[in-house]
This record gives structure tokens, sequence and C-alpha cells, in this order.
């Protein structure tokens, strides 16, 4: 599906992400995990186009996009969300589905669109905000605007889905929520999909694989049971979030 090869970003002289290198198998549910400031963010920035790497190569569907805007990822299938849910505010949920749907009309025909994805309704069956339909956005949860953002990326109907800390101040019972639906989004509607977030024991539970980033390094990449023993994430990471959760 995607391939990084020795991604770098710089900014100035801080190397943000280093001679990256990474690859995602179709259907793969990826976790990135890693200290704040680990070059985490950059690296979506750099896989989805929204930044042009410094060096290093990027393969969408084996076709080399580096240097490529945000709109070819999109045209090759890749959605995301940001940090901060980016929906528009004054707009219903349901116009805020329908304005990722107006981008993804013409790249499929009728019957290469998942069943669950085909309108407005379904793509809010699939989130769970039905009853949210005619509200603005702004007057749903801030956890509820997580799920309206991953939506939105539905709406555009993606093979390769990025999704940046999408648990982020969500409740233990939020949490685990978004991790069932982010299951689904891989078991049922096939997507790839690639999931950073700051809940580890959450995350290493439901993801097959992880990349653990350390100062714009990769500093594994492996089963979640094989990354949990690695001293070098331990001594990067894992020690200080353990300690955190009382050993
Ligand atoms: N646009 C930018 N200009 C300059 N420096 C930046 C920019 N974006 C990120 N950085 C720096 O790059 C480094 C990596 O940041 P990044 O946001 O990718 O880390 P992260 O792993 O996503 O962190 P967090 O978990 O806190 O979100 C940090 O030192 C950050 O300050």
């Amino acid at each position: 599906m995607l391939e990084a090869r020795e991604l770098t970003v710089r900014f100035g002289g801080l190397t943000a992400v280093d001679a990256v290198s990474a690859t995602l198998e179709v259907g793969e549910l990826v976790g990135i995990i890693g200290p704040n400031g680990a070059g985490k963010t950059t690296f979506f920035n750099a896989v989805s186009g929204v930044l042009a790497p410094t060096s290093g190569r990027l393969l969408l569907e084996g076709e080399d996009l580096t240097g490529q805007g945000p709109h070819r990822f999109a045209q090759h299938g890749l959605a995301r969300t940001f940090q901060t849910p980016r929906v528009f505010a004054d707009m219903t949920v349901a116009s805020n589905v329908n304005f990722g749907l107006q981008f993804a009309g013409r790249r499929h025909r009728a019957q290469d669109v998942p069943w669950a994805l085909r309108d407005v309704a379904s793509i809010l069956g699939v989130i769970g905000l039905q009853k949210q339909a005619a509200m603005p956005a702004s007057a749903i949860t801030p956890s509820q605007q997580r799920l309206l953002e991953i939506g939105m990326a539905l709406a555009t109907r993606p093979r390769l889905l990025l999704l940046d800390e999408v648990a982020a101040g969500l409740t233990e019972g939020e949490i685990e929520a978004m991790a069932s639906l982010i299951r689904r989004l891989r078991d049922e509607l096939g997507l790839t999909v690639v999931w950073i977030e700051h809940a580890v024991r959450t995350l290493l539970r439901h993801v097959e694989r992880v990349l653990v980033l350390h100062q714009g390094r990769k500093i594994a990449d492996g089963l979640p049971s094989e990354v949990v023993r690695n001293a070098e994430v331990i001594e990067a990471y894992l020690g200080d979030e353990m300690a955190e959760a009382g050993g």
C-alpha cells in the first residue's frame, strides 16, 4: 500500500524524521508510538503529502509520489485525521460528512464503493452519529467531533486511513469504543489503517504491528509482544509510560 524509503524531514537544524523506512501492506492495522516530539505527526504529514520530505522517497500503491501535494495522495485513496479535529463547526454533522463525499464521487464506480460508505446515512451509522445528524458540529461533544472527523475521512472512500491521536482526551470507555471502531474499519471495510496514539496499552492490544519513533528515528518495528520487550523502546518510552501507570 505504502512504502517510505529513508524518509527525512528537517526543519532548519532539527531533523524531525530521520531516514525512516517503512512498508505498509494492504489491509494491515499498524500503530505508531513514541514520546512527545518523536516525529510521529511529521511522519504522517510527509506520507500524506502535507509536507515535502527533505530527502527519501514515498511510494503509494507502487507509484512514486515524492514531492506531490496532498490531492495526489488522496487520489490514491489516502485519507487522514488531524491531532486537533478539523470539522466545520457551523455546518450540521450530516453536512460535514456530505462535504467529504463531494471529494469521493468521481473516483469510484458505484460497484466499487463499500456498502457501508455508500451515503451520508450509512457513514453516520458506521461512526455512530445518526442521532446527531441534524446538529451543528459545534454542538456535539469533543469525542463525537473526533468520530465526525473520521466520518469525513471515510466519506472520501479511502483505502488507506491515517489516524492521528483520535483517542486523545477521551475517557477509558470512549478509548475502547474508538479502538473497536478502528478494528471494524479494517476488518469490515478492508481499509489499511495507521494509528498514532499515546494510549499505548490500548493501542498495543488492537494493532498487529507497531512502529516506534524516537528523536525522528525508527527504533523498532514489529509485533506488539516483541516491541514491549525491546530494551531500547523501554528505555526511550515505555519505561516512563509504565511508571506513570504504576508499573
Ligand atoms: N512546522 C514545524 N516547524 C518546526 N519544527 C517543527 C514543525 N513541526 C514539528 N516540528 C518539530 O519536529 C519535532 C517532531 O514533532 P512532531 O509533532 O512530529 O512529534 P510527535 O511525535 O507527533 O509529537 P507529539 O506526540 O507531541 O504529537 C518536534 O521537535 C517539533 O517541535
